[in-house]
């Protein structure tokens, strides 16, 4: 499956966000949205999802424009994880992640039981099953993220959008959601995610999209894109790129920001 965004305009009313925005994410792919707060990363993946209306441009899912496609369609392919929020009503976090089949349920059907086994094995996955009968509501906003990944994952769909799916999370859960997101795309899963650690693209991303203020969009491999200069530009910090070897001898990079 391939989601292409072609020459978005994207904003609210007359307040143009971004323009000439053209990317595209495939299955397999791990495309990481980098750029400072503000420049219009979650106001993108609004217009890609539908939930914002395009001000130009449009959005093709495997070759068709994915506003007339019908919505079950693209609820089953596309996934998306928000940032994580506080629903109004204390459903137990089973139910929420059994809610990301519903895009697999007939009109009127209630999950069935291998829904619920859907549910439970992507819990299991996430190494969060001791959460399985607590209540939304009365969990800590960083569970509440793994919730959400493990609804998305319920869902089973082809391509996921993730809007800074670890910035709730500790160390530990940063590291283990990142491994998560890796292994999936291993196995066929398109991830579209953002972050605001350029870490986060050098550990598990295969392309990356930094967003500049301004509208600049820059697009390529990790290693070209996530550069000293680029990520000056783009945060007005100073940082130097070191690497070191994981147990594989594999080299890995990351940021050490400089402070004055
Ligand atoms: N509902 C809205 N109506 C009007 N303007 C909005 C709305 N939501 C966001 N904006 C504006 O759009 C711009 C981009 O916001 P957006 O949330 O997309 O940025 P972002 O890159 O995701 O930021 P962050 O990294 O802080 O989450 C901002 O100037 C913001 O004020």
């Amino acid at each position: 499956m391939r989601l292409e965004v072609c020459n978005a305009v994207c904003g609210y009313g007359t307040h143009v966000v971004s323009q000439n925005v053209s990317m595209s994410i495939n299955t397999g792919q791990i495309v990481c949205l980098l750029g400072p707060n503000g420049v219009g990363k979650t106001t993108l993946f609004k217009s890609i999802l539908g939930f914002q209306k395009l001000l130009d441009g449009t959005i093709l899912l495997d070759g068709r424009d994915m506003s007339g496609l019908p919505q079950k369609y693209v609820a089953r392919s596309i996934g998306y994880v928000p940032q994580a929020h506080e629903p109004p009503f204390p459903f137990k976090v089973l139910d929420v992640v059994v809610m990301g089949r519903t895009a697999h349920l007939g009109a009127f059907a209630s999950p069935s039981k291998q829904d619920f086994s859907i549910a439970v094995s992507v819990l299991e996955g996430l190494k969060i099953s001791y959460l399985k009968n607590k209540i939304y509501t009365e969990i800590s906003g960083g569970e509440r993220q793994l919730v959400l990944i493990a609804r998305a994952l319920a869902q089973q769909p082809e391509l996921l959008i993730m809007d800074e799916p670890t910035s709730n999370l500790d160390f530990g859960n940063q590291v283990r959601v990142l491994a998560e997101i890796k292994k999936l795309a291993q196995r066929g899963l398109g991830v579209l995610m953002t972050s605001h650690s350029p870490d986060h693209a050098f550990l598990c991303a295969t392309e990356v999209v930094l967003m500049k203020k301004g509208g600049e969009l820059l697009l390529g491999g990790v290693d070209e894109i996530v550069t000293e200069e680029n990520l000056r530009q783009a945060y007005g910090v100073d940082v130097k790129i070191t690497q070191t070897q994981n147990e594989n001898g594999e080299l890995v990079k990351a940021c050490v920001p400089m402070l004055d």
